[in-house]
């Protein structure tokens, strides 16, 4: 896993020469992430990219971005957090690189993907991304006969959107994460406390039982997610999961995940190689 220090910045191996640098940012609720890559295309190679609690969004430039030999030459963003995070970075981009932010909105349409959401543009943008990325992937997997697939994010909140074959994105539940799911049980109880303890089918003790019954919670969701939509779609869906949490349920045997770990990065960037119209907030 590559995203799970608190504020990490590494620069992957060689960085060829590219006349169109490109960042994609994604600032979710607990952590911003960030990947510089030598172009906006889906199969770019990845520069160098990083993760920072929301709490340290100040230090982005000194500590992430200003050591880069690479300079971004345009950039392309989601962001769920709130609108003064938002600015911060725009700042910093705009202070360090003169660089405009483009910030991905939700709409009825992009990247391959039909919104089927009442609203479109109530979708949050970071689900949005990883959906088109989702969707690439299940091109990509049979591009005669694409499987439809379910994007799961494990961060913040649990996300478990399910696309159909035709790329049509049907909807998609919201969960609390795992973080929130015990920090919800330790604060409406008086004998709880934030477990470390195994999962196991039957647990024996306070520890076991929340963090098994935190990974059921989530597992399950999943499961009868992927269930609804073989039986809607009648065929085998594909299981594409990310997130920073997502390794919690790695030992998870009731369904086969392939994990992506850049799976927003992958919908950003397959957002910034075809031509249409963006904001820049
Ligand atoms: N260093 C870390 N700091 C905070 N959360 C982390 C860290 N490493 C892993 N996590 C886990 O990842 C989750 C955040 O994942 P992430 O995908 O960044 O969320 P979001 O997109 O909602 O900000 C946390 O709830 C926590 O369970
Ligand atoms: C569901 C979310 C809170 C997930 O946020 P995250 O866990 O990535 O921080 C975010 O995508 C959001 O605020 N969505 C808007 C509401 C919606 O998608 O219906
Ligand atoms: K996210």
């Amino acid at each position: 896993m590559q995203q799970n220090d608190k504020s990490c910045g590494s620069q992957g191996g060689d960085s060829p020469e590219s006349d169109m640098p490109f960042l994609v940012i994604d600032i979710g609720n607990t952590r911003l992430k960030w990947g510089l890559y030598a172009e906006p295309t889906p199969d770019a190679q990845l520069l160098a990219h990083g993760a920072v609690v929301l709490e340290d969004i100040d230090g982005l430039w000194q500590r992430h971005w200003r050591a880069l030999p690479t300079r971004p030459a345009a950039m392309l963003g989601c962001v769920v957090a709130g609108e003064a995070i938002k600015r911060r970075v725009e700042e910093q981009l705009m202070q360090g690189w003169g660089l405009a932010a483009h910030w991905v909105s939700s709409s009825a349409q992009a990247g391959g993907v039909v919104n089927g959401y009442e609203h479109p543009q109530r979708l949050g943008s970071d689900r949005w991304a990883a959906i088109i990325g989702a969707r690439r992937r299940a091109v990509q997997h049979d591009a005669a006969k694409p499987p439809p697939v379910l994007a799961v994010m494990v961060g913040t909140a649990v996300t478990v959107d399910a696309v159909d074959a035709s790329g049509r994105f049907l909807g998609g539940l919201i969960l609390p994460g795992f973080g929130l799911m015990y920090r919800a049980l330790e604060s409406g109880t008086a004998g709880l406390k934030v477990p470390t303890g195994e999962v196991s089918d039957f647990p024996t003790n306070t520890s076991d039982a929340l963090m098994s019954g935190g990974t059921d919670a989530i597992a399950g969701a999943i499961e009868r997610s992927l269930r609804r939509l073989r039986v809607q779609t009648g065929r085998e869906p594909l299981l594409i999961m990310s997130g920073g949490a997502v390794s919690r349920l790695s030992h998870v045997e009731e369904f086969e995940a392939t994990v992506a770990e850049n799976l927003i990065f992958e919908g950003l960037l397959t957002l910034a190689s075809e031509p249409v119209k963006r904001s820049a907030a």
